[in-house]
């Protein structure tokens, strides 16, 4: 049964068309314009229980809108959302006690406080028996390193820090339902570490995971489905495994050249995909390893120009996010 529905969820913003500078300004107080702008276009989506689905799009593609769409923060301009049964924005209350809600950017732990005392104070908010809260902690001591943080003023905490401590405060009621947005914004890689496997161990419980990100191993760490997400368009849906499936029969050459790159390779290699690596110097071929070698592409590329250094890659899940961002790829694959 799905915990989360949403069906042509839409959000449009109005913000003010201002022209720049001092007479810009003036102008727009005598007469304000405004432009709309769409943010969360027509959105459909159904999420099971006990699922953990990566909610993945490029800047500005309208995953934080989505989740604020979800957790009630915003109101629709269009479409229905239901959470547990419950519309987030108008049943706040009863919905606040079925979701678990992280913004990686933003803390929601009391900044002057230990942080024992913004958990004690979520303790009462949500009606917590004490002898269930002292398991909570215990958990998330053991998962979370917890324990040293709890003396510490949230705002004396490290980014990692502050996030286990967010953690905690957001899953402390046991939600059934969370989301997170960019749960590992800016941490190292042991506190990013630490968060996944958190997370997995949150989604063998059974609890339905929601989460932006922008990092492939948050992907496929955690989750077991992939929503891509570009202009506030729901643009690729499928599970991991599918994904993977998907370009199990794909390698990619990574070649480093010694004159620069122009022009494609379809005379030569009809079906391989080439894009510039980050200079004229640096090129990536794909290409399906049952049509081609590497050894294939490879010499076809030294023909026009030396090849300095070679690189083969399996494929991975981030040739498919970049494939999709393309707009390369249909919006589903088959479980
Ligand atoms: N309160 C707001 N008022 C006006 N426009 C907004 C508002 N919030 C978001 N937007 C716009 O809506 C679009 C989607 O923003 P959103 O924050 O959802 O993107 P995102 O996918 O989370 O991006 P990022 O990966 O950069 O965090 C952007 O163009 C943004 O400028």
């Amino acid at each position: 049964m799905p915990v989360i529905e949403a069906s042509g969820l839409t959000k449009r913003f109005r913000i003010a068309d201002k022209q720049p500078g001092l007479r810009g300004s003036l102008r727009h107080l005598v007469r304000p314009r405004h432009v709309e702008h769409v943010a969360v276009d027509g959105v459909d989506l159904s999420i099971s229980s006990g699922e953990a689905v990566a909610y993945v799009g490029p800047n500005g593609a309208g995953k934080s809108t989505t989740v604020k769409l979800l957790t009630g923060i915003l109101h629709p301009t269009a479409g229905r959302v239901r959470v547990c049964g419950l519309d987030p924005h108008r049943d706040r209350h009863a919905n606040a006690r079925n979701i678990g809600v992280l913004f990686g950017q933003r803390s929601q732990l009391w900044w002057d406080l230990q942080v024992r005392d913004s958990l004690a104070l979520l303790r009462d908010i949500h009606r917590i028996p004490r002898a269930r809260y002292a398991a909570r902690l215990e958990e998330f001591d053991a998962l979370l390193g917890l324990g040293r943080l709890l003396p510490v003023v949230a705002r004396q905490l490290s980014l990692g820090q502050r996030m286990r401590a967010d953690l905690a405060a957001a899953l402390l009621h046991a939600p059934p339902v969370v989301f997170l947005d960019e749960p590992t914004i800016g941490l190292d890689i042991v506190a990013r570490q630490a968060v996944r496997d958190f997370l997995r161990a949150q989604r063998a419980s059974g609890t339905t995971v929601l989460m932006t990100t922008h990092d492939i191993g948050d992907i496929e760490q955690v989750c077991r489905r992939l929503v891509i997400i570009d202009g506030g368009r729901i643009i690729f849906d499928g599970s991991i495994d599918a994904v993977r499936r998907l370009v199990a029969d794909q390698r990619t050459v990574h070649l480093t050249l010694g004159a620069d790159w122009h022009g494609d390779l379809d005379a030569d290699l009809p079906g391989v995909r080439l894009v510039h690596d980050g200079s004229a110097r640096q090129i990536a071929v794909t290409f399906d390893h049952g049509a081609y070698g590497a050894g294939e592409i490879v010499s076809v590329v030294a023909r026009r120009a030396p090849v300095v250094d070679i690189r083969i890659d399996e494929p991975s899940i981030e040739d498919v996010v970049r494939r999709a961002y393309a707009g390369e790829l249909s919006p589903s694959v088959p479980a």
